[in-house]
């Protein structure tokens, strides 16, 4: 491989007629993480599903590894690149957090064939790698959010893929395992060389976490630039029409937001 882990030039997608993502181009080296941002419907989750070959670009091409996504076979895309969606859909699976993960290692395998040895260690590997090795016998269907998208995460680990795709893996989860899965997916990246894409809501979390952040804006690229040169208030407030206020924070850039609509009414005084 020569070029960056993750690549793809002038990408675009229509529903109906409708372009929803338009002329986007990007590149992820392997050990970093991008964020991709915009309000709803800007075309994020659009844009995810045309790098990992689940929809085919109307125009543009993604490139993994120097492979053309679209003209990869799923069975070596599944080794490339793995895929966290927002709505897995199995959350009342019976099934066991290490046979969810051992889901990942599907690609390794023959037709009929038996996960073996390596397979197993492959599955302890990764539920170690997310701290999550005490949950392996546990039914997803009792674990808490944070639980779930760890072993979420290890079966993507489990698949062996250098680059990672998340969509909002943060969603339901309270503010600590917020930052426990963005740590693990910026701690991936760093130590495993993994590259990663991550579609986020919250614009600080991206900053702490990402080393560059594409922001969407009605399908098309409104900034896509470093957390420091993306997160001004130039850039964010004609793309979410909010007042913004950048602060740094730990040497980290931070956003605080003053709705147009806020009310200046007093707090109410007998609620507490
Ligand atoms: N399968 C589909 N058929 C028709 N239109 C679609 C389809 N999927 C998405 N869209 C439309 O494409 C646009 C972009 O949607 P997308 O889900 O990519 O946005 P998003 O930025 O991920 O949104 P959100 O933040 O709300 O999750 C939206 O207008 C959406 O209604």
């Amino acid at each position: 491989m020569t070029g960056p882990r993750l690549r793809a030039e002038h990408l675009r997608l229509s529903y109906d007629g409708r372009v929803v993502v338009d002329d986007v181009s990007l590149t992820v080296p392997a050990g970093a993480v991008l964020g991709i941002a915009g309000p709803n419907g800007s075309g994020k989750t659009s844009l995810l599903r045309m790098l990992s070959g689940e929809v085919t670009p109307e125009h543009g091409e993604a490139h993994i590894e120097d492979h053309p996504v679209e003209r990869t076979s799923p069975k070596a895309l599944a080794k490339l690149l793995a895929m966290v969606s927002q709505d897995e859909g199995i959350t009342e699976t019976p099934l066991s957090a290490a046979e969810i993960v051992m889901l990942g290692r599907t690609p390794h395998l023959g037709p009929f064939q038996r996960p073996g040895r390596a397979d197993i260690a492959a599955v302890e590997d990764a539920l170690r790698r997310v701290g999550a090795i005490e949950l392996a016998r546990r039914p997803l269907s009792t674990m808490s959010g944070g639980e779930r998208q760890r072993v979420l995460i290890a079966r993507a680990l489990a698949q062996g893929a250098g680059t990672l795709l998340l969509d909002e893996p943060t969603n339901h989860l309270d503010i600590r395992y917020q930052h426990e899965v963005l740590g693990l997916v910026r701690d991936l990246a760093v130590g495993s060389e993994v590259a990663a894409v991550v579609v986020l809501h919250d614009l600080n979390l991206a900053a702490r976490y990402c080393d560059a952040l594409l922001v969407l804006d009605g399908g098309r690229v409104a900034a896509y630039g470093t957390p420091d040169a993306v997160l001004v208030p130039e850039v964010i407030e004609p793309v979410y029409g909010i007042g913004t206020h950048r602060l740094d924070v730990d040497g980290v850039p931070h956003l605080a937001f003053h709705p147009a609509h806020e009310s200046h009414g007093e707090p109410h005084e007998h609620l507490v």
